[in-house]
Order: structure tokens, then sequence, then C-alpha cells
């Protein structure tokens, strides 16, 4: 009984005072302590030593909720006692050495409910997370803050950002988007502020450039964290100055853009790194909006599959009516590092590969009957093999090797990039 117990110690008792359900985690993951309101939360309490794996199971899984720091949906048990919580991890350092973990929790408000499903601006979700971010989008829409949308390849950062701008003030403008991986630095510039009449070999004419075409309206910058340093800096005075001097130009010009910015990296460690400019990043991300994986709302992926093969069958190709259970397991297990679009893709090729009413294992493609690999974390932790294999399976074409892993061109394009200069 939690009243025939001493008296916490002072420093718990503030903690519950401070932040309410507390879990103190040690550098094992196992129980240290934790606050009374944890023990009224539960209806129970947790015996110290016992692994964090035992009493909370995150969706997604416990390794991201630990790094990530965002708050994420979870269940907490204790025996028989299970309690649906938002739960937030915050790492505990001292002098750099990870101690353990603060966990704070609250009680899920709502039940969750896998029933509700919803289509936003072309998103399908019956996921509470991915929700809870188009409430969030719906909010920020209306005001005029930098909203910077961070997730994984295929999560649906472009549909996110076109949707902002299509429910904000601004939803009758001009949406430009424009990809900061996608060109060379130099012509980049000139995509995005513009250039006058003989700037360089080539500008036989003047150019508005992205901001000025976006004028009153939107312009979405995808992959931001790909912006070369000096181009983060004129970007910042554009910012700033709510001008833009086109290359070769010298007058300012005035640009009303709200920016939406997206990246499939963690900013902040780019800003660690030196690659990004801190300025830039916080005048960029007033308000971060994150996107769950695939991987991290598996509830997603088999009813998702059956509307990807539906469209498909409206489009004439095979009709599928179910998929075999031993394809379903494979579908769920798999990492999706290419999340929705890998997905779709993967049904393509199965609605053109197999034949007949059910979709079945062998209609998966090759990647789905060779062991797995272990989670990937990140589109572009795809190894030379894999791509080398697809490359081979694709006849050397690049946009069909991408296709076939489930990624963006630009992803394939870089991950190439990179392998070469290690190569070098
Ligand atoms: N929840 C979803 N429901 C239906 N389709 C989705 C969903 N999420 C993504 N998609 C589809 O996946 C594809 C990728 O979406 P989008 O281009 O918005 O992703 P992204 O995160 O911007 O990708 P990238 O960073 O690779 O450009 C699109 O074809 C989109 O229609």
């Amino acid at each position: 009984m939690p009243s025939s117990r001493p008296p916490p110690p002072l420093a718990l008792t503030a903690l519950d005072s401070l932040a309410g359900a507390v879990l103190l985690v040690d550098a094992n993951r196992r129980v240290a302590s934790h606050t009374p309101a944890l023990e009224s939360l539960l209806g129970a309490s947790l015996r110290e030593g016992t692994a964090l794996a035992e009493v909370l199971t995150p969706q997604g899984d416990l390794d991201a909720l630990l790094s990530h720091g965002r708050e994420t949906s979870a269940r907490l048990r204790s025996g028989t006692n299970t309690v649906p919580v938002r739960v937030r991890a915050v790492p505990l350092t001292r002098a750099d050495r990870l101690q353990g973990w603060a966990l704070s929790f609250t009680r899920e408000q709502a039940p969750r409910d896998t029933e509700g499903e919803e289509v936003f601006h072309g998103l399908w979700t019956q996921d509470a997370e991915l929700r809870r971010v188009f409430r969030i989008v719906e909010k920020v829409a209306r005001t005029e803050s930098s909203v910077l949308v961070r997730g994984e390849s295929g999560t649906g950062k472009e549909h996110i950002a076109h949707a902002l701008h299509a429910l904000s003030p601004r939803g009758k403008g001009p949406f430009r988007a424009i990809n900061c991986a996608a060109l060379p630095p130099n012509l980049l510039e000139s995509e995005l502020f513009g250039h006058v009449r003989g700037a360089f070999t080539g500008a036989v004419r003047d150019s508005p450039g992205h901001f000025r075409l976006a004028h009153g309206g939107s312009l979405f910058l995808d992959e931001v964290a790909e912006l070369p340093l000096d181009l983060q800096a004129k970007m910042l005075r554009v910012l700033e100055t709510r001008t833009v001097i086109p290359v070769g130009g010298r007058a300012p010009v005035p640009v009303d853009v709200r920016i939406i910015a997206a990246t499939h990296r963690a900013l902040r460690r780019e800003v660690e790194a030196g690659r990004f400019r801190a300025d830039l990043m916080y005048r960029l991300r007033v308000v971060p909006i994150f996107l769950p994986t695939l991987r991290e709302r598996r509830g997603d992926i088999l009813p998702l599959a059956l509307r990807f093969l539906d469209e498909l069958q409206q489009r004439g190709t095979r009709r599928v009516e179910r998929i075999a259970p031993s394809a379903r397991r494979l579908l769920e297990a798999h990492a999706w590092p290419g999340n929705v679009r890998e997905l779709r893709n993967v049904m393509e090729y199965a609605s053109v590969i197999g034949e007949g009413p059910v979709l079945r294992e062998a209609d998966l493609p090759p990647e789905f009957s060779e062991p797995p690999g272990g989670p990937r974390l990140d589109a572009t932790d795809l190894d030379a093999e894999q791509l080398r294999r697809a490359l081979t399976q694709a006849g050397g074409n690049r946009t069909e090797a991408a296709r076939l892993l489930g990624v963006s061109r630009v992803t394939l394009w870089r991950r190439l990039r990179a392998l070469d200069e290690a190569d070098e």
C-alpha cells in the first residue's frame, strides 16, 4: 500500500509538485524511482530495478522515445494495471555522461481511437499521433509563424506544407516549392532570389525567382538543411529585411512570403556540426511539426496498402480483394525507410507482378524475401550494396532504382554522391 511506505525524498516531492507523474530510469534503462503522482496515475507502484521495457510500451519503439524527446503515446503497466499515457523522455547527463532519463507522463486524454480514420489534404491515417499533427497544422495555418516540418522521406511533408498554405489566409495566393537538395548552389541561388539579365552566362533575361513568384503566398523550402552556408546567410537577410536582391542586381525588391521549411534531418544537430546557422534555424522553426514515420504507426500500413490497391484498380490494373496473411505479416514487419511513398510503390509492384484476387508473399518485391537486415532508421542509411542491387535491377535507371527503393530521386542521388565522395 502506498500509504504504508516511507515518505519520498524531498527531491521527489519537489519533482512531483513541479512536474507531476515522473519516472526516473538509470542508464541501463531500469526503474530508479518515481513520483507519487506516477503511482496515482498507474494505480500501482513500480519496483526499483525493473526494466523500462517491461513497464512501458511506446508507440514506435523505446529507442526512438528515448532519443527524440517528443511526446509519444504509450501504455504504462504494472502487473495487470495498464494505462494509456502520453510520455516524453529527457536525458539526464552529468559531465557529458548519460546518467539516465526522466520520463514525464500525462494520461492519454481520449482512449486511443483506432477506428477514427481521416483524410487530411490527401493524407490518410487512423493514427492518433498523425491526427494530432493535423490539428496543429490547422491551428498554425491561421498564423504567420514560420513552420519547420520534420519527417523522413515519404512521410507527407510536402502535403503538410501545402495544407498549411491552403488553410492560411494566403491560401488564394501562390504556393511555390523548391527542393534545396536538388540543385547546385549557383543555380539554387538564382532559382530562389532571381537574377537580372546578364548576371551570368546564359542569363538572357531577368528572372524573378521563387521568392518573388511566391509574393502574397507561401514558399516551401524542402530539404532546407542542404542549403549551403552562404545561401543560408542570404536567406536570413531576405527573411529579416523582407526584400530580395536578385543575382547581379542592386535594388532590393520587397517580398511578402510565408516560409514553410522541411527537412529529414535534426536541424539542431546540423547547427551543432557547424553546417547550419543557428540564427536561421530559430527563424525557420518557430513552430516545429514532427511527422511520424510509417513504422511508428504500423496500424496504418494495411489500410493504406488496401487504399492504394483500390486506387490502382481504378486505373485498370489487377483487382486485389485481399492480402494473404503471410504477405500481411511481411508488410507489417517491414521497416519502410521510404515510408508511404515506398508502400505505394510496393503495392504498384505487387499489383503488376502478381495475378488473381489475392495478393501473395511472392508478389512482393525482392527485398521482402531477403533476410531482414534489422530496422533502418533513415532512407539515407541505404547502404552501397542495396543501392547497387536496386540499380542493377533497374538496368541503371536511377528513377526506377529510386522507385524500387521507395525513396525520392533526390535521396538516391544524394546517397550516391555521398558514397562516391567516401570512395575518393
Ligand atoms: N498518409 C498518407 N496517405 C496517403 N498518401 C500519402 C500519405 N503520406 C504520404 N503519402 C504519399 O506519399 C508520397 C510522398 O508524400 P510527400 O511528397 O508529401 O512526402 P515528403 O515527406 O515530402 O517526401 P520527400 O521528403 O521524399 O520529398 C506522396 O505520393 C503522397 O501522396
